[in-house]
């Protein structure tokens, strides 16, 4: 092994670099043969087109298409004239980047190293030698492999040309949706984590989404659990010593009673990150909001005004929306379902009750719920009665939970005289609105700010969120193996539970049934990514 190590560092300086598939080294043994192509940015007519490349065989797709010599500088970019390698056909003027894989010759961009070896000075003089050639490779590409970025003109028949003259270079074939990333992490550039963060920036429609998900491919939740996991690898193995030891062997006092100390610790780390779990999922799939209160109080018009389409019949007759319609939307940066819902009221016909059924129904699923009554007729029996039934019992529930769930909207503001009271103090607290003039619509908006970040999570501070269902499963599943540990007075059975503690955090760092995950999350991707 140190001999090939060896060779590798001492190659002469005006050795000729080595482009085609057949002679480049390293990722071939990944995945052999393979090099990948795909139009990475969207489909469609636009200005720039990104087509890029990942595998052993991109140098060789690179001279064949520009027909350079040697890949240009590493990291970038050059203007080159693009043309069929069979046909020699103009395609397209391209910028080219190259961006050498990991183990790819120092040298195709740009830098040489001599260094000579000898069998007696490997051991101690290799690790420096090769930390010295990382550091002049600087950073690797993004799929650890040699890769080629082509940006073209977005014509569709720039695109295509470009594409089937890729096709024709021997040794590549179109990527799979998600093969880059695939790659990345095949590679160790990405955890598992950072891969279902990159899968969810893809994804991210609201500015909160897209805050989250940069973060988690930031390695933040990574570092958190890898943490956690080195805290408990640590604990393992005291108690393993411990186990192997005794007390009477020269092992430090109070290595026991400092496990303890440190698996108490986790749990309490653990518990406060699950005590937030569903708010990190909110974030990534919705806040539930539904918008409910008596028939004709402007329900219908509130939700086409914030989602800004005619999602809901409006119309003067008492009893228009009978189901329930859904919408997604971006509310002051942060991803909600939307719920119209049928007026609640008694005494209707059938189809109108089952309305009123399913309305109630989703209000008990509803993360924030917008009351809505009409201003100027608060003292019928419809709003007495949503006031007595549905937003008496969610005050009260406010108070108990210290968590307010409600928001209390008065409608048609408009309606009432300009010496009217502006409020009832009667009411519980409550905003004054006319969803046809949009008064009070910006503190509206405010307010459903503040309660959203309340629901899912403010993703700029805090610690990083549990975004998806798995991440809660893994993290109860570790916290129920400590639960074990506190619980047992024998020590193969605690140190059993710490290692089942480990097994699940390795489910988040990596590892156990990761391929499995990977599928799941793979089915998220395009291709060319
Ligand atoms: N003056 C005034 N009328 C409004 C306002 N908002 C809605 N309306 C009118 O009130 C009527 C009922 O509006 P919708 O939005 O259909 O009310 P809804 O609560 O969805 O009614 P149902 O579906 O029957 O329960 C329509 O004629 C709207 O134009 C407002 O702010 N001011
Ligand atoms: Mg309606």
């Amino acid at each position: 092994m140190w001999r090939g190590l060896s060779a590798l560092v001492t190659r002469p300086a005006s050795a000729p670099l080595r482009l085609c598939a057949r002679c480049s080294t390293g990722a071939e043994s990944l995945v052999p043969g393979s090099t990948i192509f795909a139009l990475s940015s969207g489909q469609g007519r636009c200005a720039i087109a990104v087509i890029r490349t990942s595998g052993p065989a991109s140098g060789l797709a690179l001279r064949s298409l520009t027909a350079l010599r040697e890949p240009p500088p590493a990291r970038s970019a050059c203007l080159r004239l693009l043309r069929h390698p069979c046909s020699g056909e103009p395609l397209d003027r391209s910028l080219v980047l190259w961006f050498p894989g990991e183990g790819s010759d120092p040298g195709a961009h740009g830098v040489c190293v001599r260094v000579s070896v000898n069998l007696h000075q490997s051991a101690r003089v290799l690790p420096i030698v090769l930390t010295m050639l990382f550091a002049i490779q600087g950073p690797q590409s993004f799929t650890g492999e040699d890769c080629m970025e082509l940006h073209v003109h977005g014509g569709p028949a720039v695109v295509s040309g470009v594409l089937q003259a890729l096709g024709s270079v021997p040794g590549l074939r179109p990527a799979k949706a998600g093969e880059f990333t695939r790659r990345a992490f095949a590679h160790g550039k990405l955890s598992l984590t950072e891969v279902e963060g990159l899968a969810d920036l893809i994804h991210a429609e609201t500015e909160a989404q897209r805050r989250q998900a940069l973060r988690q491919l930031d390695g933040e939740l990574s570092q958190l659990c890898q943490g956690w996991a080195k805290t408990l690898t640590k604990a393992l193995a005291h108690v393993e010593a411990y186990i192997d030891f005794g007390e009477d062997d020269n092992l430090e006092e109070g290595v026991l009673e400092q496990v303890d100390r440190d698996v108490r610790a986790l749990e309490v780390a653990l518990s406060s990150h699950l005590r937030d779990a569903r708010r990190g999922q909110r974030l990534r799939s919705g806040a539930n909001v539904v918008v409910a209160g008596p028939p004709n109080a402007g329900k219908s018009s509130l939700v086409n005004l914030l989602s800004q389409k005619p999602v809901s019949i409006v119309s003067p007759e008492p009893g228009t929306t009978r189901d329930i319609l859904e919408t997604p939307v971006d509310l002051a940066g942060f991803p909600v379902l939307l719920s119209d819902t049928a007026g609640l009221r008694e005494g209707a016909g059938a189809v109108e009750q089952e309305g009123v059924r399913r309305a109630r129904q989703r209000l008990e699923q509803a993360d924030i719920i917008l009351g809505m009554l009409d201003a100027s007729d608060l003292a019928s029996s419809s709003s007495c009665s949503f006031l007595d039934t549905v937003v008496a019992p969610l005050v009260a529930q406010s108070h108990d939970s210290g968590r307010q769930r409600l928001l209390l909207l008065l409608n048609k503001s408009d309606l009432l005289s300009a010496n009217a009271p502006a409020s009832s103090t009667a009411l519980p607290p409550h905003l004054l609105l006319s969803c046809h003039t949009g008064a009070g619509m910006d503190a509206l908006l405010q307010a459903l700010k503040t309660e959203l970040a309340a629901v899912c999570g403010d993703p700029s501070t805090g610690p990083p969120l549990l975004t998806r269902a798995r991440h809660q499963y893994h993290l109860q599943g570790c916290l129920d193996a400590l639960g074990r540990f506190q619980l047992t007075t024998d020590l193969a059975l605690a140190a059993e539970a710490l290692r089942q503690a480990r097994r699940q955090l390795s489910h988040l760092t990596g590892g156990g049934g990761t391929e499995e995950i990977l599928d799941l999350i793979f089915q998220d991707f395009c291709v060319g990514k």
